[in-house]
């Protein structure tokens, strides 16, 4: 990009991860546009480095976007580079993401252009996305009981409600389901996963929650509902693209309104701890420690670039 900064001095602390129809966000000042290139690969987009006034400083706050499914939606939901992107990310100082997605509803009370801050997930993907950094001669595991982060959660609610009244309907909590794609669901996979309780479906959530896990993260999805799946009615109102990309654009103010406000109260100085994933910081050290050292794999040199000065 001409006239942009290729780089970027100060450690970045919080990202967004742009989904289906949010592939930039507009109304902030574009301080860098930044290639990174980690053992992984290089990551969906280019990292935008955006500046956004902390509302208690006045200092600008420093905010990376990425495009999950790259500049202009070429990279299919299995086809994200979800390890590149979140090393790529964590390299550059983010220790918070702020992660949006386009979902299917599977309860009648989620309407189209409803947001939900999901607190639960069941995998429905497939095993064909590289799912851990911890593979290839080093092992680690790592809780994921809660695969949202409670504390950001609580944050990124208190902000959807007080924009209440001005359009945006949230609801706190729900159980997203994370299925295959690219293909929408059977209407019998449909009515298995309302059976099961599920809120929500979408194609994006994982492994992207487990890497941020995985790489000390601090990570929250804001889903925003465009459809009713295929459980409602008849085939005249299955989801389509047309419906998704219909709502998402009638609604983007909304979802940009709804980030905008998570990044303000974020920039606070008071946060600046959970920002930073300080109750996450050196899980990996020990998690990621069992493999014994004259036994690990090639994967060691790429885990020590992604956790400088933990595996020594
Ligand atoms: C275009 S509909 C299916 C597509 O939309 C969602 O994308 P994202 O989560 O990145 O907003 C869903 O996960 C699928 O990838
Ligand atoms: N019905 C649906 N299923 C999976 N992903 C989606 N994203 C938006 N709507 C969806």
């Amino acid at each position: 990009m001409a006239g942009v900064a290729s780089t970027y001095d100060e450690p970045v602390r919080i990202a967004v991860i742009g989904g289906t129809g949010i592939q930039s966000l507009p109304g902030f000042t574009l301080a860098a546009s930044l290639k990174v290139d980690t053992p992984w690969g290089e990551p969906s987009s280019p990292i935008s480095i955006l500046h956004h006034p902390s509302p208690s400083t006045g200092k600008p706050t420093p905010i990376a976007f990425l495009s999950r499914h790259g500049l202009h939606h070429e990279l299919a939901p299995h086809e994200v580079k979800n390890r590149a992107n979140i090393a790529a990310l964590r390299s550059i100082g983010v220790r918070t993401i702020i992660a949006f997605s386009a979902v299917g509803s599977l309860q009648e009370e989620v309407r189209p252009r409803d947001f939900v801050v999901p607190d639960q997930i069941i995998d429905r993907t497939k095993g064909i996305r590289p799912f851990t950094f911890f593979e290839g001669g080093m092992v680690g595991h790592v809780g994921f009981g809660d695969p949202f982060d409670t504390s950001l959660a609580k944050i990124v609610r208190r902000c959807g409600h007080s924009l209440e009244g001005e359009g945006v309907r949230l609801h706190d909590t729900g159980l997203l389901i994370c299925m295959e794609g690219p293909q929408f669901s059977t209407r019998a996979e449909s009515n298995l996963y309302r059976s099961w309780g599920g809120s929500v479906i979408n194609m994006s959530a994982l492994p992207e929650a487990k890497l941020a896990r995985e790489a000390e993260i601090a990570y929250q999805m804001i889903c925003m509902a465009t459809d009713y799946d295929c459980w409602r009615g008849g085939p005249d109102e299955d989801v389509n693209v047309e419906m998704v990309m219909g709502h998402m654009k009638a609604n983007s103010e909304n979802a940009r309104r709804f980030v905008g406000a998570v990044l303000d109260e974020l920039s606070k100085e008071e946060h600046g701890q959970l920002v930073l994933a300080k109750h996450l910081e050196g899980q990996m050290k020990f998690a990621g420690a069992m493999t014994h050292k004259e036994a690990r794999g090639p994967v060691e040199q790429k885990l020590q670039w992604l956790f400088p000065g933990y595996f020594d």
